[in-house]
């Protein structure tokens, strides 16, 4: 997972894109499913897990700290939990590939165990923060041995019984709060996380769902979380939705496509996950939510999108919590549309995978769209509906990034040349079906030699 070689990619001029597409589970949704039930006493059932590298990297390390993880026959997984506070030492390093939730979230749960765990990623994945979670949780008592700049690799002893602590987010996290929330399920008394800018409530609603005594208070500074440990979670049957983040690529795709019209069943619309359709929607983009309905507690729909002649706008920064990972699939709708997109205040995409700001303004520049980079953001001239010229031969750097790879595919098919992407290989992290799915529709994406 970690060392897969590159695999490029071209994509050029689409027909219109038709039909109906499923995208595969969510992935955060996934990640926590694995976790809660990996801790819940009995049996639970999953059903549309998302088997992309990044969530089989959480489910290896749940198996390697003793839950029993098995894919069944007909495509469910069958998970046999530990109980809170059952969690054995792994064995061996933790190898967390490409995934930064897998990381932080299992972090917390070793935080209030008495075990010792090493985690390693890729060279993506060593790049990125580790402080913004091993602070909180050294202040619960676990002890951390990082690399320079607190990254990985790096090891951690947790402490059991861990101290609850009371924390105010200093950054918009959904990974750091749920981090802290995890390592509360282990820890006597009342651990509390504060989120004065409210973030996806994946942690919160399913926590609950498992029987965790948790509740969320809104107050003049934010969110109040407050988690009672030492928790017993009770098994579930889990249906996951389908993932808003890799429907944002087919929404965008249709959108920009001229002549296309297509329905994406079974999405998240979580209102803490749909920033993209009210980015679009603002856009002029045709996104029609039919069906909705609920599932398991989350609003789930099917979205009918058709080609729309977009216009530029200035990106709502509120909106940056609950599209956070769609910023570099947005920055392609700007390309095309009709003036000029301004999207600032999102400089967390400065520590994803790549550097999403700078990625995206050097794949869109190689493309040939005029851009702008801000330290929190980029400003995109629109080419009002304008197919781009093709990057010439050159090759896109998608640098271990999934969503720069699948972006950059989406700008391709409005495109009279190629757009060449020098490695496709980490859309595997989250989108397994993706070129299988853009081919179905009338795409044509093609592997080149490496
Ligand atoms: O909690 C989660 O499942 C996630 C939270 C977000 O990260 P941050 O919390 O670092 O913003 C998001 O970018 C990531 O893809 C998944
Ligand atoms: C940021 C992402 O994931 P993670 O932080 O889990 O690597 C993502 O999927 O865009």
């Amino acid at each position: 997972m970690s060392n897969a070689s590159p695999r490029p990619l071209s994509i050029a001029a689409a027909s219109p894109l038709r039909g109906t597409v499923t995208v595969p589970g969510d992935k955060s949704i996934s990640h926590r499913s694995l976790m809660f039930a990996g801790l819940a006493v009995g049996e639970s059932r999953i059903r549309g897990l998302l088997e992309g590298e990044d969530v089989l990297a959480t489910a290896a390390a749940m198996r390697a700290m003793g839950a029993d993880i098995v894919r069944e026959d007909d495509g469910s997984w069958t998970v046999h939990g530990v109980g809170v506070g059952g969690l054995l030492q792994p064995q061996t390093a933790l190898d967390m590939g490409n995934s930064g939730t897998s990381t932080r979230l299992l972090m917390g749960l070793v935080a209030s165990h008495p075990i010792t765990a090493t985690f390693v990623g890729d060279a993506s994945l060593s790049k990125r923060p580790m402080a913004r979670v091993t602070e909180p949780l050294a202040m619960m008592g676990a002890d951390f041995t990082t690399s320079p700049g607190g990254r990985l690799p790096l090891t951690m002893r947790g402490l059991c019984p861990a101290v609850p602590i009371a924390y105010t987010l200093p950054i918009a996290s959904a990974q750091v709060k749920s981090a802290i929330l995890l390592a509360g399920l282990n820890t006597p008394g009342i651990t509390r996380v504060i989120e004065p800018v409210p973030t996806r409530d994946h942690s919160e609603r399913m926590l609950r769902g498992f029987g965790a005594d948790l509740i969320v208070e809104e107050t003049p500074e934010g969110r109040v979380i407050s988690i009672t440990g030492e928790a017993t979670l009770k098994p579930q049957s889990i249906d996951v939705p389908g993932d808003p983040s890799s429907a944002g690529f087919w929404m965008v795709a249709a959108s920009i496509v001229p002549g296309s019209n297509i329905t994406i069943r079974n999405v998240l619309m979580n209102p803490t996950r749909t920033g993209l359709v009210a980015a679009l929607r603002l856009m002029g983009a045709s996104i029609e939510a039919v069906d909705t309905r609920d599932v398991g507690g989350e609003s789930v729909a099917d979205l009918r999108v058709r080609h729309a002649s977009l216009s530029g706008i200035e990106v709502p920064a509120d909106l940056a919590p609950s599209m956070i990972d769609e910023y570099p699939i947005l920055f392609v709708a700007a390309a095309f549309a009709r003036g000029i997109t301004v999207a600032r205040g999102a400089h967390e995409l400065r520590v994803k995978e790549s550097d999403r700001i700078a990625t995206m303004a050097a794949a869109l520049t190689l493309a040939g769209v005029s851009v702008t980079e801000h330290e929190d953001g980029l400003t995109i001239e629109g080419r009002d509906g304008e197919p781009l010229a093709g990057t010439g031969g050159d090759r896109v750097a998608s640098l271990l990034d999934h969503r720069i790879a699948m972006s950059m595919a989406v700008a391709g098919m409005h495109s009279r040349e190629a757009v060449l992407i020098d490695d496709a290989a980490p859309i595997a992290t989250s989108y397994p079906a993706f070129i299988d799915t853009a081919t179905s529709l009338g795409a044509a994406p093609q592997w080149v030699a490496a």
